[in-house]
This record gives C-alpha cells, sequence and structure tokens, in this order.
C-alpha cells in the first residue's frame, strides 16, 4: 500500500486517479488544484502523481525534491524548457513523465518504433490524435511521445523533422517529415492513429481510449513501480518491462 498524493485531484484526470487509487488498495495522502500547497502534499505522500498544467511543474518537482520523493508526471503541453527541468530534477529524484500512462498506448509505442525503422523513408508517417473539446494543447503529448518513436526508429530528430498542421499553399509532401494533425469536439476520452503510406499501400496503427481508466491505472502501476526507485527519468516502457 503506497501514500499517493494527487496534484490536478478535482480535474478530469485528478478525479478518475482518486477512484484508481481507492480501488487498488492504496492511501490517498491528499490532493491540490492551483493554489494549493504542494509542499505540504509532498511531506504527506509516498509519490506524488501529477496530472495538472505545464505552469505547475517546476513548483510539484522542487516540492518533490524538498520532501525526497518520486513523481510521475502525466501533464501534457510541455515544452524543450519543461523537459530541462524533468532532466534536473531527476539527478535528485526518481521522475516518470510521459504523455500517456495507458498499456496500449506504451505498447503501440514500441510498435511504431519497429515499423518506422523496418519501412523506409519512401513510408510517409503521419500522426492523427482526436479529443474532447476541453482539451487545451496540441498536438496531443501522446502524439507527440508517438512521433518520437517513429523518430527513433528512423534514426532521425523529431525537432526537425515534424510538421505540426498545415494550411493554405504548403507545397508538395517533404520526403521524411512526420506530419500531425488534431481534431477536438464531444467527448473523446483520446484516440490515435499513426498512418505510414506508401506508393498503393497504407499501414495504420491506432489506438481508442474508452475514457480516462485506463489512464489512471496506468500512472497508479507507474507510481507503484517508482518508489523506491534510484534517481532518474523513467518511461512507461520501463513500468510494462517492454
Ligand atoms: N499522460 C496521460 O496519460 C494523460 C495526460 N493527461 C493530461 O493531464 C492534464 C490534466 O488533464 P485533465 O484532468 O483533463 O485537465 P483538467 O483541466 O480537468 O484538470 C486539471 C487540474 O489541474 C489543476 N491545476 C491547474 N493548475 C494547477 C497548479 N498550478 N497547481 C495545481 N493544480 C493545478 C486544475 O485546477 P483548477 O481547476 O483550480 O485550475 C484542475 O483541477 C493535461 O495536461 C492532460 O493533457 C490527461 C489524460 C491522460
Ligand atoms: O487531455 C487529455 O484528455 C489527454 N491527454 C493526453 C495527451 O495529450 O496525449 C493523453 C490522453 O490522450 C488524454
Amino acid at each position: 500500500m503506497a501514500r499517493i498524493g494527487i496534484i490536478g485531484s478535482a480535474g478530469r484526470m485528478g478525479q478518475a486517479l482518486q477512484a484508481a487509487v481507492t480501488a487498488a488498495g492504496h492511501d490517498l495522502a491528499g490532493g491540490i488544484d492551483k493554489g494549493g500547497d504542494v509542499q505540504a502534499l509532498a511531506a504527506a505522500s509516498e509519490v506524488l502523481v501529477d496530472f495538472s498544467a505545464p505552469a505547475a511543474l517546476e513548483h510539484n518537482l522542487d516540492a518533490a525534491i524538498h520532501a525526497g520523493i518520486p513523481v510521475v508526471i502525466g501533464t501534457t503541453g510541455l515544452e524543450e524548457r519543461h523537459h530541462w527541468l524533468v532532466d534536473a530534477a531527476a539527478v535528485s529524484i526518481p521522475v516518470l513523465q510521459t504523455g500517456n500512462t495507458s498499456l496500449g498506448v506504451t505498447l503501440l509505442a514500441h510498435l511504431v518504433r519497429e515499423a518506422a525503422q523496418r519501412l523506409g523513408e519512401d513510408w510517409d508517417i503521419e500522426i492523427v490524435e482526436t479529443h474532447h473539446r476541453m482539451k487545451v494543447d496540441a498536438p496531443s503529448g501522446t502524439a507527440l511521445l508517438l512521433g518520437e518513436a517513429a523518430a527513433r526508429g528512423r534514426g532521425v530528430d523529431l525537432h526537425e523533422e515534424a510538421v505540426r498542421g498545415r494550411d493554405g499553399i504548403t507545397g508538395a509532401r517533404k520526403a521524411g517529415t512526420i506530419g500531425f494533425a488534431s481534431l477536438r469536439g464531444g467527448s473523446v476520452a483520446g484516440d490515435h492513429s499513426v498512418h505510414f503510406l506508401a506508393d498503393n499501400e497504407r499501414l495504420t496503427f491506432s489506438h481508442l481510449a474508452e475514457n480516462r481508466g485506463i489512464f489512471a491505472r496506468g500512472a497508479i502501476r507507474a507510481a507503484e513501480w517508482i518508489i523506491g526507485r534510484k534517481p532518474g527519468r523513467y518511461a512507461m516502457g520501463e513500468v510494462l518491462d517492454l
């Protein structure tokens, strides 16, 4: 049994997490939202799970470092500077950051990396994601994670190859790029498709999330796994032994 503190506890994911913590037989150390005392929450917790907002990341990491406890970060919309903060925190404490905590997407990322490695550059890669109307960031953290997997498979840098949306006279598709498209509407929990498109054939990998329970259960698994680890930056693949 672990004492789990939730950052963003009243949000959509925070509520799903509270249910998952109880269902898994863990103790809810507490939960905070904007304006809450993250230092006090960290002091009462064995592990923090953060599904809040990028603006909260630095304080949350500082609180975890101060308390000497691990943290699982599921917040998306992170920029390069946030990833530097995660890297810096991981020198002192165990940190797991991921755009998607579900088993299905974690496996999908492995399959996409493998496919990108085996299929040559004459297979264009396009990633399409659909989310509920309240989502504030695009492309989704998962789409970027899948793009990163594809880029790694190809041995290229995603920052150099990503095309994040198209509009107007864009010109023909540039070879080797990885495209992203985002749809927003309704109550969709999170759909992702990675399309590999060649001349006369197409291969598509898709993951459809039917509710937030899958993310919450994955985050609890990550929280259980990270307690007692040495400082470092970890990913979901390690939790699921993939
Ligand atoms: N990695 C994964 O598997 C998944 C990641 N996510 C990501 O998790 C995040 C949250 O998603 P969702 O629950 O739908 O969003 P919500 O907007 O429903 O919830 C966000 C919560 O975070 C709180 N919050 C905002 N700023 C702070 C702060 N500075 N300190 C503490 N709490 C804060 C909000 O409080 P208040 O209302 O008071 O502002 C709110 O309760 C998003 O980035 C989303 O993309 C979502 C699902 C799965
Ligand atoms: O905001 C969401 O809802 C989700 N966010 C994550 C993302 O950005 O990929 C994970 C999931 O798709 C739901």
